[in-house]
């Protein structure tokens, strides 16, 4: 593995595709309570040695490695963050990293009525929410629990304690969802969220539901060139949606499409595990292991070298095309 002088403070995380990395998605727990048909679709099954995930410091080293090294955004996912006990405190702790300037969150929004306010004080910058349905029995064939109703109060809530947008994350599958475009179009004509459908991705665990529920967005956003949507220009932290606005909407769309050609040219964010490895793709390794490193405040430019010296191993795509998830069962072990 190639190394950086360790004491090369201001080395940055560049790749050898020359991608440079802004955008960190940091997994706290692959723990859930949802069952999603595309995720998880026998719930969490806890690892009979018991996991154990990263603690408060860890996380908090993990974080000031890659903001030293130029990442300005982080994004909080798991399995379902907001489950974690110490969920505020970690989000506390980030919030205070310099260099940080937005930190987000990927939730299934079930506790969103409840806590939003409180992770808005603690530092939470922007939400993404996964709604599969507008329907609630369909919400409920997908994930197997009953909060539709719960989710919905949420997104109200967060508006109402100072979100100016919300995200909406919806995986586009063939006889769940495909028919609720409409109604989706509806439901952000007068509201800020930014709707985006996630063409379904294989994982190992699934590859008959793959071949049965797969569509491409392609369909969508030929459907939205002739309705008049616009593309939008990118950011360097954004994630990888084509995102799309219209004169008559007050929301946006946005379409996430890992199939298309050259989706992985403008690849600018890392991943790291609840258990503390670095993933250098969604699809990919089994991940390098930065946990030795992350045991005391001292280790940081070992840790900013190993970061380094394993970004120069990064692909430059994913080989879905072939069918190659790599060793990903699902997508909760990583944080999407
Ligand atoms: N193949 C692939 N899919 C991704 C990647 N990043 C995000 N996705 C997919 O998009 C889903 C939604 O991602 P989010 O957690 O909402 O984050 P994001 O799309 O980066 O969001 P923003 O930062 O708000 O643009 C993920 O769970 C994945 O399914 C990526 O690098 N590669
Ligand atoms: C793994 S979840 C973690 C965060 C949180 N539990 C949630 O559902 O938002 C993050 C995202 O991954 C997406 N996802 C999971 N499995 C997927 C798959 N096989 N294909 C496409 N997206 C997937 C989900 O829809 C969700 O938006
Ligand atoms: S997509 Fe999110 S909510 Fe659904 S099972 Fe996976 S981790 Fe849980
Ligand atoms: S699939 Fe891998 S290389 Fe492609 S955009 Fe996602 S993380 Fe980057």
């Amino acid at each position: 593995m190639q190394s950086i002088p360790i004491r090369n403070l201001s080395a940055r995380l560049v790749d050898p595709f020359q991608r440079e990395y802004y955008y960190l998605r940091m997994s706290i727990t692959d723990v859930c309570n949802f069952r999603c048909n595309y995720c998880l679709p026998n719930g969490y099954q806890p690892n009979p040695e018991r996991d154990k995930f990263l603690h408060l410091d860890e996380i908090r080293r993990v974080i000031q490695a890659f903001a030293a090294m130029g990442t300005e955004k982080v994004r909080i996912t798991g399995g379902e963050p907001t489950l974690r006990k110490d969920f505020i405190e970690i989000v506390e702790n980030i919030a205070n990293i310099e260099n940080i300037h937005t930190l987000a969150l990927t939730t299934n929004g079930y506790r969103m009525a409840k806590d939003v306010e409180v992770w808005r004080k603690a530092g939470i910058t922007s939400i993404n929410v996964s709604v599969d349905s507008l329907d609630p029995r369909q919400f409920y064939r997908i994930t197997g629990e009953d909060k539709f109703d719960d989710v919905m109060r949420g997104i109200d809530r967060a508006f109402e304690v100072g979100y100016q947008k919300i995200k909406i994350n919806s995986v586009l599958m063939k006889d769940f969802n495909d028919r609720e475009f409409e109604q989706f179009l509806a439901w952000i004509k007068h509201r800020p969220i930014q709707m985006r459908f996630i063409e379904l991705m294989q994982t190992g665990e699934m590859d008959y539901f793959f071949q049965k529920h797969h569509i491409s967005g392609q369909i969508l956003m030929d459907k939205l060139l002739r309705q008049g949507w616009q593309l939008q220009p990118k950011g360097r932290t954004d994630g990888p949606a084509k995102v799309f606005s219209h004169p008559d909407y007050q929301g946006e769309i946005g379409l996430i499409m890992p199939y298309e050609k050259n989706f992985c040219v403008s690849c600018n964010r890392l991943r790291v595990s609840a258990k503390g490895k670095l993933h250098l793709c969604l699809f990919g390794e089994e991940g390098v292991d930065l946990r030795e490193l992350l045991q005391s405040d001292n280790q940081q430019l070992l840790l900013q070298a190993r970061l380094f010296g394993a970004l120069q191993g990064k692909r430059e795509h994913h080989l879905l095309h072939q069918g190659d998830s790599g060793v990903r069962a699902n997508l909760a072990s990583i944080g999407g």
